[in-house]
């Protein structure tokens, strides 16, 4: 957080070196870093994969190509890092470039027990299904790797960090068809490092060895995808261009062997560059950046038993950082007080520049003397050795072997390291074999003709282009170190606590060793004694003004003001210089911690405001919240308890009609039958009374007929006895009155009309009789 608010203040880009000894711990702190940088710069919202996912998720694979086991280290980087992270003009990430120094190329081709080659080679062995694709087995079987007994590492599972590679490839944005062709190249590599060579039938050439070997010889060819001759030839012979044209030059086995381990060593370096370059290309790199905070992550200082040219260049870097340090802690801090006028006694400290003058000086130089032994052809370790002795007999940093001729020693910063130079020629001569690059150029898989892009003509004339690696190697170094001179250094010095890779252990004597031969403890004597912390007296005021704000009123001289501040902390032994105020250790930390109290309290006076606010504003919220379900709740209830009474109303009303309706129904059906049963009772009475009435009437009737009857015919006789004795009587009249009208008319008128009389009286009788017969009924 201090590094990016001081690249925000000053803003000047920041780096930060990462120095110590191999195993430190350095590439495991870098990471660290890294995560944390990333996390704190964050990225423009939008991007679906940040940078630190890019960088980090980088690293699997990176430590796959360029990582190796070591005497010290079981996954020692091989290679130099400097991850340059840019920010935006909001100070924002905005993108990262990874640099990489020196890959120790020689280890693809030769290790020693107990060191191993590159990770990658065992992954890929231990991943079944891709290993027999390529014809691979166990590492043992292959001449690079079985060089060391060591194929395993302790708690690493070769074919699991095989998938994490392949998934770090994924996210870089290594397409599958390259991720294959990688794999290819590597098997291509582990089968021509099988390919044995033995006398040819003509003096001084080759051939190769056996069936075995032109197995291997037909798979590198197969897997490099190009002529299986070619490569033979390429192996086996060398065309060496004359004025007369080109003529062709057999090598002997051991130069074939040279040729072949020169290919595989020049094919994986492309191969890491490559990927160097894909990884920078996924991350993305701002052009327009102007600020940026470098991490570097190089190689510690090395002293085995045995160090070779790799050693000589590791340590070589190491002495350009620690001058890069001495420079920065000694030699600055101490100008700086002379410029200030500061009142201070000079601090002695070890200045390794006569160490590099002797590594890297022009004309006469241990590298100059090498690139020049290695421009001529006949040059051989000793008379290598013999020219750097002779120039530098009596130099104080360089010793000479008393049991061998051709080593020597250098007294480094850190210690003394006896180098043997039987390799360093060889390993110092970077040779682009024409015919390699030709044969590659002519695969047919794109990506390997990719990494071996075509030569320009007048460099493919001749088979060998030298090029020195150790003076490339001081080009690079000289380029980052302007690099790191741009910006402001910040250093970490790693230390290994134990060789025995144990927690909680510290071998004292190898601690102390460290730290003094990485200038530590002059570091901290000149920061106890001198002013490690040093601001100009207007970044001191706007810094720390708000500590004594009754001083900030007005207009105020930034010295006198500063001085007053100190003042008030009651601090002392500081110096004021000319335009900066000089504090001792431990001073602005005072300041810091007194800026922060202020800044704290302030800060608690508005949380405690902005809380109150948010609070009260929650608490607002949740009242009206909770009355608002108060009342819904209640509205439930409610609801729900009329709902439940409408039910039992309706239940209520329900049972009643159905009650009433039962009743009724019941009563109906009684009322029903009892009107059934009262009506036919009625009925049945009704009908007996009616029948009584009727035959009541009948009777009466019957009684009337029969007593009519009975009437008339009792009048009828009484009639017919009366109109008889009327007759009767009459006819007694009228005989009476015939006789005496005959007595008297005795004349016939008198007679007839007595006749007609008597008819007509007769006739009359029986009309009425008839008459009277009609009128009573028939029964
Ligand atoms: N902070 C740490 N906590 C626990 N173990 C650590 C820590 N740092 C490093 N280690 C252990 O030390 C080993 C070596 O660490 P690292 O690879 O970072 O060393 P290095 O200084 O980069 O070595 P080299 O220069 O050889 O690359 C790691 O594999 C890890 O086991």
């Amino acid at each position: 957080m201090f590094l990016l608010s001081l690249m925000h203040l000053t803003g000047k880009s920041q780096s930060i070196l990462v120095s110590g000894e191999s195993g430190a711990g350095k590439t495991e702190t870098t990471k660290l870093i890294m995560q944390y940088l990333t996390f704190v710069g964050g990225r423009a919202a939008g991007d679906d994969r940040t940078v630190e996912q890019q960088v980090l998720e980088s690293n699997p694979l990176l430590e796959a190509f360029g990582n190796a086991r070591t005497v010290r280290n079981d996954n020692s980087s091989r290679f130099g890092k400097f991850v340059e992270i840019q920010f935006d003009s909001n100070g924002r990430i905005s993108g990262a470039a990874i640099r990489t120094y020196l890959l120790e190329r020689s280890r693809v081709v030769q290790i020693t027990d107990p060191e191993r080659n590159y990770h990658c080679f065992y992954q890929l062995c231990s991943f079944e299904r891709d290993a027999e694709k390529y014809k691979l087995g166990h590492p043992s079987h292959f001449h690079y790797l079985n060089q060391s007994k060591v194929y395993e590492l302790d708690g690493v599972r070769n074919s699991e960090e095989y998938l994490k590679t392949r998934r770090a490839m994924d996210i870089v944005g290594i397409s599958h068809a390259d991720q294959e062709s990688i794999f290819r190249v590597l098997a291509a590599i582990l089968h021509v490092g099988n390919i044995e060579f033995s006398p040819g039938k003509e003096h001084d050439s080759s051939a190769v060895k056996n069936d075995k070997s032109r197995f291997h010889l037909q798979m590198a060819a197969d897997l490099f995808m190009c002529d299986v001759d070619l490569l033979l030839a390429t192996l086996c012979t060398r065309s060496i261009q004359t004025r007369e044209g080109s003529i062709i030059k057999v090598l002997d086995c051991n130069a074939a062997v040279a040729g072949r381990d020169a290919l595989a060593k020049t094919v994986y370096a492309r191969l890491f560059d490559w990927l160097v370059d894909k990884i920078n290309m996924s991350v993305g790199q701002d052009i327009n950046s102007k600020i940026q905070i470098g991490v570097l992550d190089i190689y510690g200082f090395e002293c085995f038993k045995d160090n070779s040219f790799e050693q000589f260049c590791i340590n070589f870097a190491n002495e350009k950082l620690q001058q890069h340090f001495n420079e920065h802690v000694f030699k600055m801090e101490q100008e700086e007080y002379g410029k200030e006028e500061i009142n201070w006694s000079y601090i002695e400290f070890v200045d390794n520049q006569d160490v590099l003058e002797l590594i890297e000086k022009k004309p006469i130089g241990i590298i100059a003397l090498l690139d020049e032994a290695c421009m001529f052809p006949k040059s051989t370790p000793e008379t290598f050795s013999t020219k750097l002795f002779q120039h530098f007999r009596s130099h104080p940093r360089l010793g000479k072997e008393k049991f061998s001729q051709t080593d020597f020693t250098v007294s480094h910063y850190a210690g003394k390291v006896t180098y043997h130079t039987d390799t360093f020629l060889d390993k110092n001569r970077d040779y682009v074999v024409v015919e390699h690059c030709n044969l590659l150029s002519s695969s047919k898989c794109p990506f390997v003709s990719g990494l071996f892009p075509l030569l320009p003509e007048e460099s493919s004339r001749s088979s060998y282009k030298f090029s020195s690696v150790a003076a490339r190697f001081k080009q690079q170094l000289q380029a980052l170190m302007e690099t790191l001179n741009s910006t402001e250094p910040h250093y970490i010095r790693c230390v290994k606590p134990n060789s025995l890779n144990r927690p909680q252990i510290f071998e004292n004597a190898s601690v102390i060793h460290q730290l003094r031969c990485g200038g530590v403890l002059e570091a901290v004597r000149i920061s106890l004694a001198g002013y490690p912390t040093r601001r100009t007296y207007s970044e001191f005021v706007d810094r720390f003004g708000l500590i004594a704000p009754e001083f900030m009123d007005g207009s105020y001289d930034d010295k006198a003001a500063t001085e007053k501040i100190l003042q008030k902390l009651k601090l002392e032994n500081f110096q004021l210089g000319r335009t900066k105020v000089f504090l001792r250790a431990g001073q602005i930390g005072i300041l810091d911690s007194r800026r922060a109290e202020v800044l704290d309290n302030a800060a608690k006076c508005i949380q405690r405001r902005l809380r109150t606010f948010i609070t009260r504003q929650y608490f607002t919220i949740l009242r009206s919240a909770a009355f608002s379900l108060q009342a819904c709740c209640r509205g439930h209830i409610a609801r729900k308890i009329y709902a439940a009474k409408r039910e039992t109303a309706a239940a209520i009303s329900i049972q009643k009609y159905i009650r009433m309706w039962l009743t009724r129904h019941a009563h109906l059906k009684l009322n029903f039958s009892a009107i059934t049963i009262q009506s036919h009772v009625r009925g049945f009475v009704t009908r007996q009374r009616f029948l009584h009435v009727k035959e009541h009437r009948a009777a009466t009737f019957v009684q009337a007929f029969w007593r009519m009857s009975k009437a008339r015919s009792s009048f009828l006789r009484h009639q017919t006895s009366i109109v008889a004795i009327q007759c009767l009587w009459r006819c007694k009249q009228a005989k009476k009155e015939l006789r005496r009208l005959s007595k008297l008319f005795r004349k016939f008128y008198i007679l007839s009309l007595l006749y007609f009389y008597f008819v007509s009286q007769l006739y009359l009788t029986i009309n009425i009789r008839i008459m009277y017969l009609e009128t009573i009924p028939q029964s």
